[in-house]
């Protein structure tokens, strides 16, 4: 059931969205805040920043949970090196897998038996499981929950905004003019869903060449006006680099300082 009094956004929410609320709470789980990760566009890098957030997070001193919402193409698991566990179920709930630094993770792949298994869903089922993975899961006390969400604005981006007590969303993009316009319908919707953007971090912005350390736009994209334009600030760029495409997630130092800048600018807002 509805409740404020085990919702991590504490009854503060607006009249209207107290009036739609459809958020269902596990009384077990006290998450103080919920950071989605969108794009609308995929493959421009989501699942990349929801790692290195949730991990930075971490690295503050925060209690961290990261909800992979990409059902049909759930990346986080190898993102972390922990393709090979899977998750326990009791009676209770769903026990997430918890990475070395504690950081507690659910994804459907720790659901199956292989990690290659299609998952062949029609859209409710899809939506009842990320619904399941905020009710079911025992994230017990958290300060953060990052989820990563699949491209676009279908179902599941719904289902989240409908039925998770989002904080913010962090949106990413590339600066490519396909890519914002596709990031703008993303951003629209969020409007519509009565949900605050935190800001927008702009992956693969730039290639460092190698012999001379020159910085190379490599897309034609206007950044400064599609932000003006969408009124939402600019909390980081990340280079391209196979530092951040390897194993370089939050593992170069200079990434890591780069990272940290755009963490500082989400917990602020
Ligand atoms: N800054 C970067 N530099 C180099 N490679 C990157 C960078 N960011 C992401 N990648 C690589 O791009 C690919 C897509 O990244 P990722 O899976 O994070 O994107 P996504 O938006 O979550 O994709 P999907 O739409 O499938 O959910 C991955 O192979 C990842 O390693």
């Amino acid at each position: 059931m509805a409740s404020c009094d085990t919702c991590a956004s504490n009854g503060n929410c607006s009249d209207s969205k107290k009036e739609n609320c459809m958020v269902e709470n596990n009384p077990i789980n006290n998450v103080k805040n919920i950071i989605g990760v969108m794009s609308g566009k995929g493959g421009v890098g989501k699942s990349t920043v929801s790692v290195m957030l949730a991990n930075d997070l971490v690295r503050k001193g925060y209690k961290v949970g990261l909800l992979d919402a990409d059902i049909t193409g759930p990346s986080i698991p190898r993102l972390l090196g922990l393709q090979d566990k899977r998750a326990a179920v009791l009676e209770t709930g769903i026990l997430p897998v918890i990475a070395e630094n504690g950081l507690k993770v659910m994804s459907l792949n720790f659901l199956i038996d292989e990690e290659n298994t299609p998952v062949i869903w029609r859209g409710p089922i899809i939506s009842g499981t990320v619904k399941q993975f905020w009710t079911d899961v025992l994230w017990e006390d958290l300060d953060y929950l990052v989820v990563d969400l699949p491209p676009g604005t279908g179902d599941v981006a719904l289902t989240v905004m409908q039925v998770m007590p989002i904080t913010g969303v962090v949106m990413v993009s590339v600066p490519h003019d396909m890519v914002s316009m596709i990031v703008e319908k993303a951003i629209n919707m969020t409007k519509k869903m009565d949900v605050d953007v935190i800001g927008v971090i702009e992956n693969m912005s730039y290639i460092k060449c190698p012999d001379c350390g020159k910085t190379i736009k490599m897309f034609e994209g206007n950044t400064e006006e599609f932000l003006d334009k969408m009124g939402i600030k600019l909390l980081g760029e990340l280079p391209m680099t196979k530092e951040i495409a390897r194993d370089g997630i939050n593992k170069s130092d200079e990434i890591a300082k780069m990272f940290e800048k755009i963490t500082d600018g989400i917990i602020k807002e």
